[in-house]
């Protein structure tokens, strides 16, 4: 155990986390020449296309210094704040983290609040200088900042830059000089945590581990906690680049195991595993299940495609624990599924999955979080309202509950007014406002998460000139004024596009979907009134005025070339088509309310 070191890199988005975990594995030799892809950890496609790492994964490096051999977990955390739960139970298996900060850029906001995670972990905190070799590097001002931050020695920042490779052996060092070996007792029963899983289509569930007492053997007989599920460990070993077997993973290393799991949602991260017979008492501190933040229906283009769209998803639920889904149905677009999402990106990724995968094309209703109602007639119960159409009658209604987040921003100074606008336009109350220095202020607010989530990051940017970074952690439940806003196309009420907004904005974004409306529903043969209410109360309309004969008169006739290249325009407009009642609404209609503001 004297010679195991586990940690973790810690940074902002883009301060070169994977360059330099890459260089880590290069100067170990962990690598050869062939293995080399030019980002090693990043392995699903997707996150390669996106330069997110979405999952995180562990990797063993082996190191002599003076003359001894030392064992390096490198852990890996997502990068993205939908992923936050595993990163938290990532960082719970290490001692230390390289806490990474781009010498151009300095600290952001996710540099700060991955930083508390790891300080609530109690982990030594290793800081790098990165990216040194940049023109625009300011490593006299940032390694202040960061002597700021820390409170350490100027003398413990470590000037590295992962392109050039400088500094890498001096990180090592520290990682093994400053972090701590882990703590355990072999004697003990097993208990280890998991932190990550992978599926893999042949073999099952890869699951993750660290242990923390015990040890697990080849064969063993084990209990996962949470779930209560027994297994036995067919095949244990450790992440290299490849995997590889072994008979035993002792007290304070990394592993992974496969025992023939063949759903992902049976392995929960942060759960505890331990052994059949001699259990340990104690499950390990901070399990949850990981609960979905946003909602939105999913439902066939074609609507006879339902039974392969529900068999697309429960493939898909096979490996991605964290998507859940139940039937729905909705007068305007018939049957499909309400489906939870750890957040927009994953929302997304779900659905370009869905369509790279499973070639399913598929229409995405308005994203909403999750509210909890309370009747009148039983104010003690919540009522869970992940659709606008869940929630009761206003006659009926007690009171609403939504959820709030603690947002982090760094801006610079000159920005300070927007970034407040901003947020108090939704709905933010400021919490704290710091200066890091003269030019550089933190601010805290508490926000609504609904308003976050959809188009908060890009106003975010906009206001601020790109110089504003961001992150959040959810704080509970408030009480909240809000009201089911209803749009009716030719006086039919289309539920699939009504939206639940604060009572304030209610008026002003009914007013505001109608407009886009108007502008994404493709005129048609008669005119088309467009209108919110919230209730019998109309609050907005407009009309899409009928085509004009003469607009269709310009297919006939003229160069045909042309009009083949206007049908085929059409046949792909069609593609994301959905006929309600008489009127055919795009796929940009059902999430118009997300775009109220380009
Ligand atoms: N000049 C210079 N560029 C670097 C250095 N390290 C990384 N980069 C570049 O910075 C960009 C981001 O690097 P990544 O390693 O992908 O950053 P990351 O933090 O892993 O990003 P995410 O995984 O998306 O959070 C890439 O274009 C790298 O080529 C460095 O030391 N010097």
């Amino acid at each position: 155990m004297k010679h195991i070191r586990n940690f973790c890199i810690i940074a902002h988005i883009d301060h070169g986390k994977s360059t330099l975990a890459d260089r880590l594995l290069d100067y170990t030799g962990s690598v050869t020449e062939r293995e080399k892809q030019d980002q090693l950890l990043d392995n699903m496609d997707l996150e390669r296309e996106r330069g997110i790492t979405i999952k995180s994964h562990a990797i063993q490096m082996e190191y002599i210094y003076n003359g001894e051999q030392y064992t390096l977990n490198l852990i890996d955390t997502p990068g993205h704040v939908d992923f936050s739960y595993e990163v938290s139970r990532s960082i719970a298996a290490c001692e230390g983290a390289l806490l990474i900060v781009d010498a151009a850029q300095s600290i952001q906001a996710q540099t700060i609040s991955n930083l508390y995670l790891a300080l609530e972990n109690d982990l030594e905190i290793i800081p790098v200088l990165n990216k040194i070799d940049l023109p625009s590097a300011n490593p006299e001002e940032v390694t202040d900042d960061i002597v700021d931050l820390l409170g350490c020695d100027p003398e413990e920042v470590i000037p590295a830059s992962g392109k050039t490779g400088l500094g890498v052996d001096k990180i090592l060092e520290a990682i093994i000089e400053r972090v701590p070996p882990p703590k355990g007792n072999k004697e003990e029963p097993l208990q280890a945590m998991i932190f990550d899983s992978v599926y893999n289509p042949f073999r099952g569930v890869e699951v993750i581990f660290r242990v923390m007492n015990g040890e697990i053997t080849k064969g063993q007989k084990i209990k996962f906690m949470a779930t209560q599920k027994e297994y036995f460990a067919d095949e244990i070993g450790t992440l290299k680049l490849t995997q590889v077997p072994k008979n035993t993973i002792k007290t304070g290393d990394v592993g992974y195991l496969i025992s023939g799991i063949k759903e992902a949602r049976e392995v929960k991260v942060g759960d505890t595993i331990t052994d059949a017979r001699t259990p340990t008492q104690n499950m390990i501190a901070g399990f949850e299940n990981v609960k979905p933040m946003v909602f939105a229906g999913i439902y066939p283009v074609d609507t006879e495609d339902y039974e392969e769209l529900r068999a697309s998803m429960e493939k898909l639920q096979l490996n991605d624990a964290s998507l859940v889904f139940t039937p729905e149905s909705s007068a305007a677009l018939g049957f499909g599924f309400r489906c939870g999402f750890l957040g927009m990106l994953h929302m997304e990724i779900i659905q370009e999955r869905l369509e790279r995968e499973f070639d399913m094309t598929v229409i995405t209703t308005v994203p909403n979080v999750s509210y909890l109602a309370y009747t009148k007639k039983d104010p003690e119960t919540a009522v869970i309202v992940n659709n606008p159409s869940d929630l009761p009658e206003p006659s009926k209604l007690d009171r609403v509950e939504e959820p709030y987040i603690k947002a982090t921003i760094i801006t610079k100074a000159d920005y300070v007014g927007p970034v407040m606008s901003l947020c108090i336009e939704k709905r933010g109350q400021i919490t704290n406002q710091t200066y890091l220095t003269t030019e550089r202020v933190e601010l805290n607010f508490d926000i609504p998460l609904a308003e976050i989530v959809f188009d908060f990051y890009d106003r975010l940017k906009t206001v601020s000139k790109g110089y504003a970074s961001f992150d959040y952690s959810p704080i509970g439940m408030r009480v909240s004024k809000l009201v089911k806003v209803d749009i009716l196309l030719n006086g039919q009420s289309v539920d699939a596009l009504s939206a639940l907004i604060h009572a304030d904005n209610a008026y002003n974004i009914g007013k505001k979907m109608c407009e886009k409306l108007k502008e994404l529903i493709p005129r048609q043969q008669f005119d088309i009134p467009i209108q919110a209410a919230t209730g019998a109360k109309i609050i907005s309309r407009e009309t899409i005025k009928a085509l004009r004969k003469d607009v269709t008169a310009k297919c006939y006739g003229g160069d045909i070339s042309r009009k083949r290249k206007l049908l085929e325009k059409q046949k792909k407009g069609k593609k994301r088509m959905r006929q309600v009642g008489n009127v055919e609404i795009p796929q940009q209609a059902f999430m118009a309310v997300l775009k109220l503001n380009d």
